[in-house]
């Protein structure tokens, strides 16, 4: 593992550099209430303060919809937004993507309804069962058992943090970092990310020479540097913006 001098270092000559980030558990602390996650108070600035350098681009990546992410964070551009875990960029949604979710709502909004405190987010091209909320957890357990049971060979299992996401895309935060990094020409890549769903863009930018990845809290990792919590996002990306002065 690096640490976090070299990864600055290693980054900060390099343009286009694209700066790519998770918003859940990285930029926002976790809360039971998924509308309550707001960013923490440095971030809108810092992100901005980056997006502002020379030849840098800052995008968020996240596993929520794409006008979610827009409202929960309160931030527009510069900075730009992936959302749906890579099923939404800024150019849309294939129209049968959202009859196909509707029929996953059809199949598991009844689970869920059988389980106090359980709740199912339905996005563009997915639906997310949640149980931070649940009190018994060996229900909530049985819950994401039947609710991955309920998908068809068609869809996308994700896990995540206390939520078990269906897709009905096969798009992963892999292949959307790669097509931003490929668009933009980019030269240098920052990934940071804490999520089950984050090991698709650490593994796919691991052979990408001028691609740095950073998980963000505690378990196993394809990423290069750990980063203990929010607060060690805020410092690595404050060391960076000093190193690009601006
Ligand atoms: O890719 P991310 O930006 O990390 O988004 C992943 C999911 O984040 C949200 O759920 C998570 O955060 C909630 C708010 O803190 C928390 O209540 C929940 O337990 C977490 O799993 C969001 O609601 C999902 O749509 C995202 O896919």
């Amino acid at each position: 593992m690096s640490t976090v001098a070299e990864v600055v270092t290693r980054l900060t000559d390099r343009r286009p550099l694209l700066v790519a980030s998770d918003y859940d558990g990285v930029l926002a602390r976790l809360r039971d209430v998924p509308g309550e996650a707001v960013p923490e108070e440095w971030a809108p600035d810092l992100l901005r303060r980056l997006a502002g350098a020379d030849g840098v681009t800052v995008v968020m990546v996240s596993g929520r919809g794409l006008d979610d992410l827009r409202t929960t964070s309160g931030l527009g551009a510069p900075i730009r937004f992936v959302g749906s875990h890579g099923a939404e960029f800024d150019d849309g949604l294939d129209a049968g993507v959202a009859a196909e979710r509707d029929l996953l709502v059809g199949a598991v909004q009844p689970l869920v309804d059988a389980v106090p405190g359980a709740r199912l987010e339905v996005k563009p091209a997915a639906v997310a069962v949640h149980v931070r909320t649940v009190a018994d957890r060996p229900a909530a357990a049985a819950l994401l058992e039947r609710a991955a049971a309920a998908a068809g060979p068609h869809h996308t299992a994700k896990p995540g943090k206390d939520v078990l996401e269906l897709a009905v895309t096969d798009a992963d935060k892999g292949t959307a970092v790669l097509r931003l990094a490929d668009s933009l020409g980019a030269d240098g890549v920052l990934y940071l990310g804490d999520d089950r769903t984050d090991e698709d863009a650490f593994t796919a930018l691991a052979p990408r020479v001028g691609a740095v990845t950073v998980k963000v809290g505690d378990g196993d990792t394809a990423a290069q540097l750990r980063v203990p919590d929010l607060d060690g996002v805020r410092d690595l990306l404050e060391a960076l913006a000093v190193a690009l002065a601006v």
